[in-house]
């Protein structure tokens, strides 16, 4: 029974729905870093919200976990770059709490305008200080939108119905998208200039770090409100602090904070700040959706293999999943097949082509290919899988190119590879016979029809008489049992393969005898 590890505080709908698939999940929000450390090997999937730290120290204890599982947008509290070299999949919720949190910056925006907390603290103090609070309207102001996704589109939607005016800066924003929100998109030293109330929805990333630095600050127009739902690093808080003690910034709402927990900050002295402790998405229903969503995600991963919202691999859906089941096993098959038969001294594999054919033709091919280079790149590197093997591919400098065929194909379906190392280029191709077991059915463009054994032997030889009794004599010899032997040739008397499939492997002694034969060009054990 899989297990999984719930980290942070989840709504009990993730429990339910562990339980409800037949996985153990076990609960310990608040654990301290050497803690988690110490009880993560144990798990096959972690659920996180943001305290969770994912670090590579974590990573490298976490020897049996494939999935992580964001309840949440933010990931960058996990690193994702270690976690892809190791395998694992990351996977975050990216819409369910993102009305919630739109709706968080919409309530912070109008504390700041009338000074909402400090208004019913002073009146519960029992001050009644009507003239101390006086605000500004929203209507007709101009709202700056750094980040136009899927929080900030919902906050400009809402902005609109509160009739102001939205202009937003998002490199990645299309015009025709603003059109349809009703939005003006702008450069973000316009949007400095124009706006009296800016709120940030971008993801913190090296290039949004920072993007409200003293020097940005400083271009806002005086007066400006800030509020800041989405990361703590946008803003510099101590540039912050100075432009708002000197008003040339008139309020500040923050939910998140550089530093959190932030338990002491200048920031939380001046009046003109209102400060959450990181709730944009607490709401009931925001947490059920990202809990629900979280456990259902990782689940489907565990048991069936489907990939949903993950931000390192291609999605492969529930629908999906048990139709590329066959076809994964015969990618990761063939390369493997592949993989097994480039020798170190052909060189490095600079080229892989992949093609497919028939009913492959119609399939989600990023899986796929990424499960053949898992079995392509195995041989040569360790703890590879589907996760990371398209990063070390690519990291190795290996050009890689599908092709899809929309031809009538000899094969109901067929899936060719193309390796090429130095200046030889190997093709094998394979099939799904009955539409669900990997079959072998061309090796370097000669025919030879054969199931994948768990022992093989692989023989390039010449087509004359006498190879198949002494081969077959030598395996005798050692007393290994012959379970399949398939044949093929280019042309009579010309090259032909020969694969062999054995009941164990086969001692290097007899391999060497069958090298020493006279038709034998090549001879590789192969395992699968
Ligand atoms: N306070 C809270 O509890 C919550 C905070 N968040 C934060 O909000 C962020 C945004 O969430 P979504 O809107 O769902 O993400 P999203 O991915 O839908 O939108 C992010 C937008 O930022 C834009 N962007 C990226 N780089 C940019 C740059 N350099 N300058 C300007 N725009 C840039 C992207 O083009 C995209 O449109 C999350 O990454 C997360 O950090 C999300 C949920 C809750
Ligand atoms: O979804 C996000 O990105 C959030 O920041 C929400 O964080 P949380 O799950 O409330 O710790």
């Amino acid at each position: 029974m899989p297990k999984v590890l719930i980290s942070d505080q989840l709504s009990p709908a993730a429990i339910d729905v562990f339980k409800q698939r037949g996985i153990e999940a076990v609960v310990k929000p608040g654990l301290t870093p050497a803690e988690l450390r110490a009880i993560i090997g144990a798990f096959d999937g972690l659920a996180i919200r943001s305290a969770t730290k994912v670090t590579r120290e974590l990573l490298d204890a976490a020897t049996n976990l494939k999935v992580i599982g964001r309840a949440g947008i933010g990931i960058d509290n996990v690193d994702v770059k270690s976690a892809t070299a190791r395998g694992v999949v990351v996977m975050n919720t990216p819409y369910g709490n993102a009305i919630t949190t739109a709706e968080h910056a919409i309530g912070l925006m109008f504390a700041l305008a009338r000074q909402l907390p400090e208004a019913s603290a002073s009146t519960k103090a029992g001050k009644w200080e009507k003239n101390r609070f006086m605000g500004v309207e929203l209507t007709n102001k101009t709202l700056g939108l750094i980040g136009a996704g899927n929080i900030g589109s919902i906050v400009a939607d809402r902005a609109v119905g509160l009739k102001m005016r939205v202009v937003a800066y998002d490199p990645y924003l299309t015009e025709a998208r603003a059109t349809v929100l009703g939005i003006e998109k702008v450069e973000l030293d316009t949007l400095l200039a124009r706006a009296d109330f800016i709120t940030l929805h971008t993801p913190l990333t090296e290039q949004t770090r920072n993007i409200l630095s003293r020097e940005n600050l400083a271009k806002t127009k005086k007066g400006v409100r800030i509020v800041n739902c989405a990361r703590g690093g946008l803003i510099d808080e101590t540039a912050l602090y100075d432009a708002l003690q000197s008003g040339h910034v008139a309020g500040a709402a923050l939910d998140v904070f550089e530093v959190e927990p932030a338990t002491a900050s200048p920031l939380f002295a001046l009046e003109n700040v209102v400060c959450t402790p990181h709730l944009g998405a607490a709401t009931t229903e925001a947490q059920e959706n990202v809990a629900l969503q979280v456990a259902e995600q990782i689940s489907d991963f565990l048991l069936t293999g489907a990939v949903t919202n993950a931000v390192n691999m291609a999605s492969v859906s529930a629908e999906d999943a048990p139709r590329l089941k066959p076809y994964m096993q015969l990618c990761q098959l063939l390369g493997s097949f592949a993989g097994q038969l480039t020798e170190a001294r052909h060189g490095v594999i600079t080229k892989v082509g992949i093609e497919y054919e028939g009913a492959a033709a119609h399939l989600n091919h990023r899986p796929l290919s990424a499960a053949l280079f898992a079995g392509l790149l195995a041989p040569m590197m360790e703890g590879v899988n589907m996760v990371n093997a398209p990063v070390f591919a690519r990291d190795h400098g290996i050009d890689m190119s599908e092709t899809v065929h929309d031809r009538d194909s000899e094969y109901q379906t067929l899936v060719r590879i193309s390796v090429t190392t130095g200046d030889q280029t190997r093709t094998v191709s394979g099939t799904l016979f009955g539409g669900a077991k990997p079959r072998l059915v061309e090796v370097k463009g000669i025919k030879v029809e054969a199931d994948f054994g768990r022992h093989m032997l692989y023989v390039t030889n010449q087509d004359k008489p006498g190879f198949i009794a002494r081969c077959s004599a030598i395996l005798a010899e050692k007393n290994i049992n012959i379970a399949t032997f398939h044949l093929g040739r280019a042309s009579e008397g010309g090259d032909a393969v020969c694969l062999i499939s054995i009941d164990e492997t086969l001692p290097e002694a007899a391999l060497v005898a069958i090298r020493a034969l006279p038709q034998v060009m090549q001879a590789t054990q192969l395992a699968f």
